[in-house]
């Protein structure tokens, strides 16, 4: 690695693990130390900048798409760097937590791309970091045994299926490993190793180091991004352009800026993916105060709402523009044994995949390996033997601020069970990630990272409207914690109870619930330990 400038003391502050070392090298390290090194303060930056725009926003300043960067949306010339190999056909992205279990059940899938997934489905205790890097590197060598069903596709030993990598957000740092006495920043820490390890590797097998960046909020973040990809080529002597990033559009502030993070990439980009449940979070998070935009429950939020509608019209018309993919939402259902509701799950999931190819998106995701020929039946449809459908420019489109940001149509009050599963939702969710587990099963729903900032958000909304009373909460999250304590006797139920009261009943909505329960719990000095 040719590094020449003084490494930066690391200190890796995270307990031993099995094979830890194989990650933690002297050379990854001062690698991630480079970028730290380079990019921490801007990252600190874009979080100010964030803080920033929330307040002008909350005090009523109106969100619209920038007259400063008018002449990149005009300007019809540029386009993004055409499709990496084995990123042309995507119509099958499965997501998951890069576990053993799920890493081998996602390489052995029929699925594109595997998603890798640091955010919203991991919980990021070292121990999954550090794993999943060490499960990311076994793959890369096709040291991951994947039973029978790649290899009768593919042939002994060949893992077909793309990688691709989300590294943790911005808002978020890795407090087991310190460079020069500072927790590092956690996008920095998830890219870098794998980067370091694996982007050679998987160029030499004919794909690359391919990213999927998850909340960005603006163009300057996705600047940010391009030039850690810049720095990382340089460092390692990979030539520029070998990364592909896709970008989550899941921030109702990068609805209004989806060209210019293309621009920002566009040596880099692979395209957008409609991220439908961080949205939805973020959308009561910026303009949760005002009473037009207070939400019914979460299922009535569908993506067919018209202002959904003009988030994936918009992203769909912006990505074939320039050359780049769209890319479709994560179905919320999980297969059931049961077999008339799992066809009832078939369905409903084959209608939601039916619908965004008929749109015009070019691939979608599912979070279970069973839901990988529905999805792909859906795509093939429509499709046939294309690869996508570039082509398609959606020049009738337009989309006005107004449209996205208009939910009156659906607007109104919460029922009493909806309440209640938000509830439910959000203390069994945080159980399940306080122990180190970032997606779970709920009510045949999966639950994970973003469907748990929704339920939290809503529940605040709603006692900040006063549509149900603080009482009220109170005695279902009582009654909550009672059944999760008779099913885990050994779950935390005061800690959950008060990271719920944190993050969902204070006065100040606070931006993450991840932040906050990862400084108490997660992270070095976890409170009460
Ligand atoms: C909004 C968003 O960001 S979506 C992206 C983030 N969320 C996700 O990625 C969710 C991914 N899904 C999951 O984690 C899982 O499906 C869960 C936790 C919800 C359910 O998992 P399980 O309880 O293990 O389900 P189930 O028992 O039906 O799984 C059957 C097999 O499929 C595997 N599997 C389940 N989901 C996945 C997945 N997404 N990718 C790969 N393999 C999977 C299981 O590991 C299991 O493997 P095994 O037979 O070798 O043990
Ligand atoms: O990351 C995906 C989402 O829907 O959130
Ligand atoms: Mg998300």
């Amino acid at each position: 690695m040719p590094i020449s400038a003084p490494p930066r003391s690391a200190q890796v502050l995270g307990p031993p693990g099995h094979r830890h070392e194989e990650i933690l090298t002297p050379e990854a390290l001062e690698f991630v130390g480079r970028l730290v090194d380079a990019f921490a303060g801007r990252r600190l930056e874009i979080l100010k900048e964030r803080a920033r725009v929330a307040a002008r926003l909350a005090s009523g300043s109106p969100l619209d798409f920038s007259v400063a960067t008018s002449r990149i949306r005009a300007d019809g010339t540029w386009r993004v760097a055409p499709p990496a190999p084995g990123l042309t056909d995507r119509r099958v992205e499965i997501a998951g937590p890069p576990d053993r279990r799920t890493t081998a059940r996602a390489l052995g899938s029929a699925a594109q791309v595997w998603v890798a997934d640091f955010e919203d489905a991991t919980s990021p205790t070292w121990d999954n970091i550090v794993g999943g890097q060490l499960n990311l590197l076994d793959a890369a060598e096709r040291a991951i045994d994947l039973g029978t069903p790649d290899d009768e596709r593919h042939g002994p030993g060949e893992h077909r299926t793309t990688v691709v990598v989300r590294p943790r957000g911005w808002h978020l740092t890795e407090d087991h490993l310190e460079f020069d006495g500072r927790p590092a920043p956690a996008s920095l820490v998830d890219f870098g190793l794998y980067f370091f390890h694996c982007a050679q590797r998987r160029i030499d097998a004919g794909h690359g180091p391919y990213f999927c960046l998850p909340k960005l909020e603006n163009r300057g973040e996705a600047r940010l991004w391009n030039d850690v990809f810049l720095l990382a080529q340089d460092l390692l002597g990979i030539p520029r352009g070998s990364v592909r990033a896709t970008v989550l559009i899941e921030t109702v502030t990068a609805a209004f800026q989806m060209e210019e993070i293309l621009y920002e990439l566009r040596e880099h980009s692979s395209g957008l993916t409609a991220g439908r449940w961080d949205y939805l979070f973020s959308l009561i998070k910026t303009f949760g105060h005002r009473t037009d935009f207070l939400l019914p429950d979460r299922d009535r939020v569908t993506m067919t709402a018209p202002f959904m509608r003009a988030c994936t019209d918009l992203l769909v018309r912006t990505c074939h523009r320039r050359g780049a993919h769209a890319i479709g939402s994560m179905a919320a259902q999980l297969p059931s044994t049961d077999t008339g509701v799992a066809e009832a799950v078939r369905a409903t999931v084959r209608r939601d995949k039916e619908r965004e190819a008929e749109e015009g998106f070019d691939g979608s995701w599912v979070a279970h390996p069973e839901l990988v020929p529905v999805c792909r039946e859906a795509f093939d449809a429509r499709l046939g033997t294309r690869p996508h459908q570039l082509e398609r420019t959606r020049g009738d489109v337009e989309v006005t601020a107004d449209q996205l940001l208009s939910v009156r149509r659906i607007a109104g009050p919460p029922t009493t069970e909806g309440i209640r599963t938000d509830v439910a939702v959000a203390v069994r969710y945080f159980a399940a990630w306080l122990r180190g587990q970032g997606t779970i099963e709920h009510a045949g729903s999966i639950e994970d990272t973003s469907t748990a900032e929704i339920a939290r958000v809503q529940i605040w909304q709603w006692l900040r409207h006063r549509v149900v009373t603080r009482a009220a909460v109170e005695d279902l999250l009582t009654a909550e914690l009672d059944a999760l304590g008779a099913e885990f006797p050994w779950a935390p139920l005061d800690d959950i109870r008060a990271l719920f009261e944190r993050t969902a009943m204070a006065r100040e909505l606070p931006a993450f619930f991840t932040t906050d329960a990862y400084g108490r719990r997660l992270g070095r000095h976890p409170e009460g330990q």
